[in-house]
C-alpha cells in the first residue's frame, strides 16, 4: 500500500485529494476562488491564489491526516487547461493568469489563421486556434502589453506554475500542452514550425514530457510552505479533462465522460488521434498510453449556473437552485437557455456568440430561470454527442464528473437530454483522483492505468432517460440550434 496525492488546480477552486493505492480516497480538501472579469471579455486569475490554495488544503490534510501525509509516496498535479501564466527570470508571474475562459484575444487568433494554412492547423494542431488558449494569449501581450513581454523568461500552463512552486523546475506535459495551439498533438511535441511562423521566443516554451514522467522532487522550500517532506517526487501531471478521464475510470473507446465543471465537456479516449475534419471539437495528447483524447467544450456550464447564482438571482448555494429547477417540469415551460456568456467553442468555435434566454413569459419566475440554464448547458453538450456520431466515435456508457454531477436534477436532465443513462463516480473529485493516478504510474506503484481499477466505483442510482420528456426536449434542442444559427449575425454587431 502506498500513500498518494493528487492536486487539481481547477477554476472555481483547488483540490488535494490523499489516495491510498489499495483503499481509495482518504480524504479531499478544497479551497475556492474567483475569476477576475477586469473588463467585457476578459477572465483571469492570480497564480499566487492558486498557491495559496495548494498550500491551504495541504495544510488541513496534514492536520487531519498526520500519519498518512507524511507517507505520500508521490505527487500528481491535474489543472485548468489552456490559460498562460507568463513567468519573468525570477519565476514571478509578469500579470495575472489570462485563462481559458477569455475572449480578448480574437485578432490574435485570426492573425494565426492567416500566418498558418487550414491544412497546417488541422494536420499539426489538430484544433481550431481560440480565444482563451495560451498562444493567441502569448501574442495578445506582445502587442498590447510590451512592458509585460519583455519581462518573459517561461511560459507555463496552470498547473506547470504550481509545479514550479513545488520543485523548482520549468516543465510542460503533452496533454495540457497541446491545448495551447502552438503544438503537434501527433509528434506529442511543441510545433517549433507554429512558434517560428509567428515570431515567438523559442526560449520561452519549456521541454515538453509525458504526463506520468517524473518532473522533480518537492523542495525545501515547498516543504517549508506546504508541509510536504522534501524529496518526494512530483510527476508532471496533466490536463483536467485528460485526469478526470482516468478518475472516471474511463480509459477505454466508448466510454464517454459527460464533465459539468466551471467548463463543460463530453469526453472520449481515442487509442488514433481523430479529429472532427471541421474543428468543431478538440483532439488533443492523452495523459496516459501516448493515446488521445477527443472532445467538445460547452465553455460556460457550471459558470452559467454560478453566475445566475451569484449574479443574478443572489442565492446561497447551488443546493437552493438544484431544489428550485425540480419543481418545473422538462422544458422549462417554453424558455430555452443559450450558455454563451463567453462565447462558445463547441459546435459554432465564436468567442463572440452571447447568452440567451428565449420565450420567456408572465408564469415565468426564478425556478425557469435555473432550470432553463441546467438544460441549456445539457443542450450544449449534447451538440457534442451529434458530432461523435458523425465521427463514429462509439458512446457505451456516460459518466457524468465535475461539481454538477452532484446535483440529481442535473443528472436526470443530462439523461433526458443525451437520450442515455448516466452513472456517477462514488470518487466525487475525479480529477484530483486521476491526478493521483498518474502519480502512481509515474512511480511504478500502479503499471497500467487498468490497475487502479478497484479504486473506481459507481453510485447504486442510475439515471435513465425518460420517455415522457422526449418529445418536450426534441423539440427544445432544435429551438437551441436555431436560436444561435437565428441570431449569429447579431452577434456580430456587439463589440467582443
Ligand atoms: N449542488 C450542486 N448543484 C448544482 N450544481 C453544482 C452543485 N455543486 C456544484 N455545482 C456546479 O459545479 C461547478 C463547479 O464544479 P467543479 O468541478 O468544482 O469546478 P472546477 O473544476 O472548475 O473548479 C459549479 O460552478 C456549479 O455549477
Ligand atoms: O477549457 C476547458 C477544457 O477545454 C476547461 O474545462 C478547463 O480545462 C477548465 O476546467 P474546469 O475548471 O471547468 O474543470
Amino acid at each position: 500500500m502506498s500513500i498518494l496525492l493528487g492536486i487539481d488546480i481547477g477554476t472555481s477552486s483547488t483540490k488535494a485529494l490523499l489516495l491510498d493505492s489499495e483503499n481509495g480516497v482518504i480524504d479531499v480538501a478544497s479551497q475556492g476562488y474567483e475569476v477576475i472579469v477586469p473588463q467585457m471579455g476578459y477572465a483571469e486569475q492570480n497564480p499566487g491564489k492558486w498557491w495559496n490554495a495548494v498550500c491551504d488544503t495541504l495544510g488541513k490534510l496534514k492536520s487531519d491526516h498526520q500519519a498518512a501525509f507524511e507517507k505520500i509516496a508521490a505527487v500528481g498535479l491535474s489543472g485548468q487547461m489552456h490559460g498562460l501564466v507568463a513567468v519573468n527570470a525570477n519565476g514571478k508571474p509578469v500579470r495575472p493568469a489570462i485563462i481559458w475562459l477569455d475572449q480578448r484575444s480574437n485578432r490574435q487568433v485570426e492573425e494565426i489563421k492567416k500566418l498558418l494554412s487550414e491544412d497546417e492547423i488541422k494536420r499539426i494542431a489538430h484544433n481550431d486556434p481560440y480565444t482563451g488558449f495560451a498562444f493567441p494569449s502569448l501574442m495578445w501581450i506582445r502587442e498590447n502589453e510590451p512592458e509585460h513581454y519583455r519581462q518573459i523568461d517561461k511560459v507555463l500552463m496552470p498547473k506547470d506554475y504550481i509545479r514550479y512552486r513545488m520543485t523548482g523546475a520549468y516543465g510542460a506535459d503533452a496533454s495540457d500542452a497541446s491545448s495551447t495551439t502552438c503544438f503537434d498533438v501527433r509528434a506529442r511535441g511543441w510545433s517549433e514550425e507554429f512558434i517560428c511562423r509567428t515570431g515567438l521566443d523559442r526560449d520561452f516554451f519549456p521541454d515538453c514530457h509525458e504526463s506520468t514522467e517524473i518532473a522533480g522532487e518537492v523542495s525545501p522550500e515547498c516543504e517549508r510552505q506546504t508541509g510536504l517532506r522534501a524529496g518526494i517526487p512530483v510527476i508532471f501531471g496533466g490536463g483536467d479533462q485528460q485526469c478526470q478521464c482516468i478518475g472516471n475510470g474511463a480509459y477505454q473507446e466508448g466510454v464517454v465522460v459527460s464533465n459539468i465543471g466551471t467548463g463543460g465537456e463530453i469526453a472520449s479516449y481515442i487509442a488514433e488521434d481523430i479529429y472532427d475534419p471541421k474543428l468543431r471539437t478538440h483532439t488533443f495528447c492523452h495523459a496516459i498510453n501516448k493515446a488521445f483524447i477527443i472532445y467538445g467544450a460547452t465553455l460556460c456550464s457550471g459558470m452559467s449556473l454560478r453566475w445566475l447564482k451569484d449574479n443574478i438571482l443572489k442565492k446561497q448555494s447551488f443546493e437552493e437552485l438544484s431544489d428550485m429547477a425540480a419543481q418545473i417540469p422538462a422544458g422549462s415551460e417554453g424558455i430555452v437557455f443559450l450558455p454563451h456568456l463567453t462565447g462558445e467553442r463547441t459546435p459554432y468555435m465564436n468567442p463572440k456568440s452571447k447568452g440567451i434566454f428565449f420565450g420567456l413569459q408572465l408564469i415565468h419566475d426564478d425556478r425557469h430561470f435555473a432550470r432553463a440554464v441546467m438544460e441549456g448547458v445539457a443542450f450544449g453538450l449534447k451538440g457534442t454527442l451529434d458530432i461523435f456520431d458523425e465521427l463514429g466515435i462509439g458512446v457505451e456508457r456516460i459518466i457524468a464528473s465535475g461539481g454538477a454531477a452532484t446535483s440529481p436534477v442535473w443528472l436526470q436532465i443530462q439523461a433526458d437530454i443525451f437520450g442515455k443513462e448516466i452513472v456517477v463516480s462514488q470518487v466525487k473529485e475525479q480529477a484530483c483522483l486521476g491526478a493521483g493516478i498518474l502519480a502512481a504510474l509515474g512511480t511504478g506503484i500502479f503499471r497500467t492505468a487498468q490497475d487502479s481499477s478497484h479504486l473506481i466505483a459507481f453510485d447504486k442510482t442510475v439515471y435513465e432517460p425518460s420517455a415522457k420528456t422526449k418529445n418536450v426536449y426534441d423539440e427544445a434542442y432544435q429551438l437551441f440550434v436555431d436560436l444561435y444559427e437565428n441570431n449569429k449575425d447579431l452577434f456580430e454587431r456587439t463589440n467582443i
